[in-house]
Parts: C-alpha cells; structure tokens; sequence
C-alpha cells in the first residue's frame, strides 16, 4: 500500500447470483437444472483514498454504491481484484445492517461495539455517551424492533460516532433522522472528520450532505467509474448528467 493511503480498491469486480425465477410450471420441468442469474454489481474498478480524507460516492440507484461500501467493510468478497485498508478499525455505518430486532438498544449497543472490535468494558465506558447521543429515551431499553427507522439510524450513528474507528464508511443514513438530530449529527461528523487520522466514505444522495462535507466525490454509474475528483467539480457533471 502506498505511503498515504487509506483504502487502496484494484480492479474490483462483484457479481451477484440469484436463482432466475421461473413460473410453477416451468420450474416443476427444469428442477435439477434453474438457471443461475449473475449480475456484475461492479464492473472492475479501482481508485484510492488518502488518509484524513473525506470522501463522497453519487450515482443513481442500483449503479452499485452500497455494494463497494459492503465490500470495503469486508461484509462482500470480491470475485476478482482487491481491497486493501490501511487499519483494521473500520466501522460501516448502514440502514438494515448490524441490530439485533428482539435485543434492546442498550443490548445492541454492546453487540455493535464488540462487532467494531471493542472490548464489553471500552463499549460499557462510553455508554452513557452513545444513549446520551442518541437521546431515545424510555426506548434505549426496548427491543430495537419497536423503533422507528429514524430512531434506528439515531442509535446506529450514535454508537458509530462515538467509538469512533479509523475508517467510517456511511451508507446514506446522515438524511434520516428529524432536523435537530440531523443537525447534530452534522456536527460531529464534522468533529470526527477534523482528525487527519480517519477516513471517511459516504453514499449520499443529497448535494447539501456531499457539499458540506466531502473533500472528493467518486460518481459511480452502472458499475463503473464515470468520474472522480473534487467535489464542486463531480457534482456539477453529476448534476447535469441527472438533468
Ligand atoms: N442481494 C442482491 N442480489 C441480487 N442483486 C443485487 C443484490 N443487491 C444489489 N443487487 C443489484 O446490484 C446493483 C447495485 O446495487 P447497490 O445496492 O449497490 O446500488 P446503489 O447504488 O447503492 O443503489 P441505491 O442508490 O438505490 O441505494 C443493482 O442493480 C441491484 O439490483
């Protein structure tokens, strides 16, 4: 990995397989032999992201930008190509990933921490920071399966945002959550970014969000890379080409 580096992606290629649907019929004559549906999700890409840098994926639905934030998090492996991470504390940070429905949020909250390679007692000492972040109330003791999808990506962030790991990679979660939560988070983000230590990746689809954060935007398209460079610049292309 070169010197400077925090994410080093090479060649990537990801395929999904998925059993083709048939109908009834047709399933009942071909069942030792239903066809095999692949999907190239990412179609070969490399790029590279600077340590302390803070970096923005666009791109319209389905061009792939949750399945590279999933193989980064090492949650995907590759078919072919590479990813290399300069550290091993990387936290993914993603509506639908991580929670345990019947467990509390104060349960989860241990669970996710240990996930992120924390020890029970480094999640235990900053507990009453995350539900104190997080600001759920009575809930942070009831089953995460009662919450609310902001109330899910409250906890979600809080918990990423206060244990705080090298590489944060955030999967369109930073626009849930109502105005004074939002505003908040946007602050700490901002706090996190300031340390040139962590590296940040965020799918969003929200120019405010990228704008106001992001030191570089990736625009991915049917899973390829359509441009890559500062911000102001990708956006104005990206924005143009969604015309
Ligand atoms: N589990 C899956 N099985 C089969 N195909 C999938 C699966 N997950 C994603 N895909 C397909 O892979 C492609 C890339 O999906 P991905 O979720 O990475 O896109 P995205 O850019 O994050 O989209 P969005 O902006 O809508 O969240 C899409 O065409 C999608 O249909």
């Amino acid at each position: 990995m070169k010197p400077g580096n925090a994410i080093e992606v090479k060649d990537l290629k990801i395929t999904y397989k998925c059993v083709k649907s048939l109908s009834m019929r047709k399933s009942l004559f071909h069942l030792r032999k239903s066809k095999l549906e692949v999907y190239e999700a990412l179609r070969g890409i490399s790029f590279e992201v600077k340590k302390g840098e803070i970096m923005g994926i666009v791109g319209k639905n389905g061009s792939g930008k949750s399945t590279l934030l999933r193989a980064i998090a090492g949650i995907f492996s590759a078919d072919s190509g590479s990813i290399e991470l300069e550290s091993d504390s990387v936290s993914l940070l993603s509506i639908g990933v991580g929670f345990q429905k019947k467990l509390s949020g104060r349960e989860n909250i241990i669970l996710s921490g240990m996930l992120l390679g924390f020890s029970e007692q480094e999640v235990r000492d900053k507990m009453d920071e995350i539900i104190e972040f997080a600001n759920l109330g009575k809930f942070i003791d009831m089953p995460v399966k009662t919450y609310s999808s902001g109330m899910y990506s409250k906890l979600a962030f809080s918990i990423t945002a206060v244990l705080e790991t090298d590489i944060m990679l955030i999967d369109e979660v930073l626009s849930v959550g109502d105005a004074k939560f939002k505003k908040k988070s946007y602050k700490k983000m901002q706090e996190l970014i300031m340390d040139e230590n962590r590296t940040v990746v965020i799918v969003s689809h929200s120019t405010e969000t990228l704008e106001k954060l992001c030191t570089s935007l990736l625009w991915l398209h049917e899973g390829e890379i359509k441009m890559q460079g500062d911000t102001k610049t990708v956006l104005d292309a990206y924005n143009e080409f969604m015309a």
